[in-house]
């Protein structure tokens, strides 16, 4: 397993991270999801041991952060965070030849093929970089030590879409061979929708879904139904509903169960669309259907 960690506990003055499960096999790209202050840059900082959790185990690649393992836990992570912390008035390549230093595993045909393919001249300062090109660098830099696990924090916020099909493409084939991994954090959920194998959704600290998107997507869908026929179900088959007069649109969370219910006091199959993430957290999240 590339992340487990369990029970992630995290209290500050106005916010509490609590009983957080991440587990990521090798592989896969998990997305977490969720509003602006639902606690992702949190877990993801437990997670990267920049704070340190009052409860919880974290094992990465099988070992917990300690002063033994710290060493090899970091170089097989290439991290990019919100920010980029480069030295603005530094130019790409000598940044590049610091992080390098780094890293025994860095490998410098990967790094000039990535900067090729993202087109950053290497002589310009950092701080002259676009956005755009400032988390293309960063991802470069974070994926040229060939690490095993790629976590991201927001990376495609701000950028544009051919940018953000350029970064999403590359994730895919960072995890082709099976053996590496990403976590990714945004708010940007359309584009999990197309690369995300698990779907962690997360708010005000607690997690309300951690399951397989493709599972998510079969199980989580918006009905259509009788304002009587919604009163008869049990309330715990939806995460959401709105009735106008005898009309009303639901959100189930089991789709297949509320099926079986429905089928039992309608005598027909109900009337059911999909929903993408962004709808699915809009319901979980806001108690709203669109
Ligand atoms: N060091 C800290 N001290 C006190 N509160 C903090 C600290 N770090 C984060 N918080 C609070 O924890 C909450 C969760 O923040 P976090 O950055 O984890 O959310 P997020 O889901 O990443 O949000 P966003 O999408 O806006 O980045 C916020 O209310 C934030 O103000």
């Amino acid at each position: 397993m590339i992340v487990e960690a369990k029970g992630l506990c995290k209290k500050y003055q106005k916010f509490e991270l609590k009983d957080v499960d991440i587990v990521l096999p090798e592989g896969y790209i998990m997305g977490l999801i969720g509003p602006n202050g639902a606690g992702k840059t949190t877990t993801i900082k437990l997670l990267m041991n920049i704070v340190a959790p009052d409860k919880g185990d974290i094992k990465l690649f099988g070992m917990r952060w300690n002063e033994e393992n710290e060493v090899l836990i970091k170089q097989r992570i290439g991290y990019v965070g919100e920010e980029q912390p480069f030295y603005d008035e530094m130019s790409v390549k000598w940044t590049a030849d610091l992080v390098s230093k780094f890293y025994p595993s860095w490998d410098n045909k990967t790094y000039i093929d990535l900067i090729k393919q993202f087109d950053i001249d290497e002589n310009k300062k950092v701080g002259d970089l676009s956005k755009g090109n400032r988390v293309k660098f960063a991802l470069a830099l974070a994926m040229a030590h060939k690490p095993d696990l790629l976590i991201l924090d927001e990376p495609t916020s701000g950028l544009d879409p051919v940018i953000r099909r350029d970064i999403l493409k590359l994730l895919a084939k960072f995890i082709e061979d099976g053996k590496r991994s990403i976590l990714f954090s945004t708010h940007i959920t359309e584009d999990l929708d197309k690369v995300a194998d698990y779907i962690v959704l997360i708010n005000d600290g607690r997690i309300l879904v951690s399951a397989e998107k493709d599972d998510i997507i079969a199980k989580i869908k918006k009905v259509h139904i009788r304002t009587a026929e919604f009163n008869k179900l049990s309330a715990n088959l939806f995460i959401a509903h709105k009735s106008v007069g005898d009309e009303c649109m639901a959100v189930t969370a089991d789709f297949p169960a509320f099926r079986r219910m429905y089928k039992n006091i309608a005598a027909k199959d109900p009337e059911a669309y999909g929903m993408d993430l962004s709808d699915i957290m809009l319901a979980y999240v806001k108690g709203e259907i669109y």
